[in-house]
């Protein structure tokens, strides 16, 4: 089932063409990364999906409903330093909240350690956030978007500053919620990515579309990771060059 579509985006901020005749569809059982250079259009492409941005050009067909598409973004671990706990954080997730004058409704605890409990963070429910790790407070943020019973997760660099065994559970979380629900992940971490998502989308102005079904996986992981420009190399764009050394 097509859960978004999007056909011959293109938007322009001033004279900037941030993206170029984009077409893209998501469904229900993707997992779908999208990578590109700094600069290439990713965070705006997320931000029409999201309906964060206007559409000015081309047609976003939504099967779905806004508050079925959860969103983490980018930068959690901003302000540690926020009294505020792990089930406190989840519960700012809940879009019809019935709020009561002191504290919050029953039913809507409830729902957010079940979201705690489905990202394996249950038992933290009661820490503050800033004693929480870096791939921690992620799983909570997850949490969080999982609690309008999202058909989508959409994820902004998710494992931005999170260590290596960090990035892979996140990503083992990732899998595990794709048996249920569509994840779209905007990455650089591409060696850990491609033994997880089922296909790319390269964003620079334009899209280019890859099925990684065919691709060898267990990429290899820590210093020896694998570049853009190998990862298009071994997806046929064989023009590039790599000239670095990892
Ligand atoms: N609010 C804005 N005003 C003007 N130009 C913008 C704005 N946001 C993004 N741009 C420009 O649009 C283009 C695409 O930016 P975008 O942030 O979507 O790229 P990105 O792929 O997400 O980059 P990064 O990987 O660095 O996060 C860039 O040229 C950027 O400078």
């Amino acid at each position: 089932m097509n859960l978004i579509q999007i056909e011959n985006l293109t938007h322009y901020y001033g004279n900037t063409k941030a993206l170029e005749n984009v077409n893209l569809t998501i469904k229900n059982s993707d997992f779908l990364a999208i990578i590109g250079p700094n600069g290439g259009g990713k965070s705006t492409l997320l931000k029409i999906i999201l309906e964060l941005l206007p559409l000015q050009k081309g047609k976003l067909i939504k099967n779905i409903k806004n508050s079925e598409v959860g969103y983490v973004p980018q930068n959690t671990n901003l302000n540690t330093d926020f009294p505020i706990t792990a089930l406190e954080v989840v519960l700012m997730g809940h879009i019809k909240t019935k709020r009561k004058l002191f504290g919050y409704a029953k039913e809507d605890i409830d729902c957010a350690l079940s979201s705690l409990k489905q990202v394996g963070m249950e038992k933290f429910a009661d820490k503050k956030i800033g004693d929480l790790s870096g791939g921690q407070r992620q799983r909570v943020f997850i949490a969080r978007a999982l609690c309008s019973n999202p058909k989508i997760l959409m994820l902004d660099e998710p494992t931005a500053s999170i260590d290596v065994q960090g990035q892979q559970d996140i990503y083992e979380l990732l899998r595990e919620l794709n048996k249920s629900i569509a994840i779209v992940v905007v990455s650089h971490d591409l060696s850990i990515l491609l033994n997880y998502a089922k296909d790319v989308a390269h964003v620079n102005r334009s899209l280019v579309y890859h099925s990684l079904k065919d691709v060898q996986r267990n990429v290899t992981l820590g210093d020896d990771h694998l570049c853009e420009v190998e990862l298009l190399s071994a997806l046929g764009k064989t023009q590039m060059c790599c000239n670095h050394k990892h």
